[in-house]
């Protein structure tokens, strides 16, 4: 790998970044202090648990959809097999959503953006999954705290979605000379901006991020046997083809 090549792969990786983020930061920074009234809050809270399942999985699934743009124009992904490039969008969607999504996280009030404004935790009640969301809310908390660039949060999305460890990979050889090329150019900004101690606290959050999916996937089983009809006709097709483990 020239350098060339290494600030090419950057290029367009923060490219796709920013072309495939539903928001750009300064938007949801004019937005931050946009919360939810006791009314709305309220109304959240009055649905009933499938409801709100149901409410929070399409929003999810729509976030989910601008991961997959962006996977698709990160250098290497669509020479990947189809079934290798499924597997890792089933197990590293929902880990980009996350890491994007504390972007939009404001420590001050410990909010964050979900359906058009600012959300606290109160909002998810009727989940009945306080874990799930704690963890979701602490997860954004600590990647705050690293205070990325776009750059960096581009680079470090790439990397968790090209992980060569996944499960059910047909070609691991491929992933894992994709995976290369992404670190590289993920230590390559992070020596640009003279930040390399932050590369162990990012693959420390790698290690969060995976706990965090797999409580997700856990309480979608006990939902999806809870309520079937909802969990199977209900929910968008994008995020039963991704979460739910059949
Ligand atoms: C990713 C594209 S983007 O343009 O950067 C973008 C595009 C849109 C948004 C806004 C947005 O969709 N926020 C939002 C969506 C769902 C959820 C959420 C709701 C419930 C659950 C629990 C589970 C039982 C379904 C989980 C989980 N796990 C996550 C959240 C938040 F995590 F806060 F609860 C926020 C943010 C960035």
């Amino acid at each position: 790998h020239s350098l060339r090549n290494i600030d090419e792969l950057c290029a367009s990786i923060v490219r796709s970044h920013r072309e495939t983020s539903q928001y750009r930061v300064e938007e949801l920074q004019a937005l931050r202090w946009k919360l939810f009234s006791r009314e709305e809050i309220q109304t959240y809270q009055s649905k009933s648990v499938d409801e709100m399942w149901q409410h929070c999985a399409i929003r999810l699934t729509d976030a989910v959809q601008f991961v997959v743009e962006f996977a698709k124009h990160i250098p290497g992904f669509r020479m990947l097999s189809q079934n290798d490039q499924i597997a890792l969008l089933k197990t590293g969607s929902m880990e980009v959503v996350l890491v994007r999504m504390s972007r939009f996280f404001n420590t001050e009030n410990n909010t964050v953006f979900f359906d058009g404004k600012f959300a606290g935790t109160e909002v998810f009640k009727s989940l009945a999954c306080g874990d799930l969301i704690a963890a979701v809310f602490d997860f954004a908390h600590g990647m705050c705290a690293l205070k990325l660039t776009e750059q960096q949060i581009a680079l470090f999305s790439a990397l968790v979605l090209i992980n060569a460890d996944r499960p059910c990979l047909e070609d691991r050889g491929k992933v894992q000379r994709v995976q290369r090329s992404v670190e590289l150019g993920l230590t390559h900004i992070l020596h640009r901006d003279n930040q390399e101690s932050l590369m162990h606290k990012l693959y420390q959050r790698m290690a969060v991020l995976r706990s965090l999916c797999s409580l997700h996937m856990e309480k979608l089983r006990w939902f999806s046997q809870r309520y079937p009809l909802t969990a199977h006709s209900l929910f968008p097709p994008l995020y039963k083809e991704l979460f739910a483990s059949e």
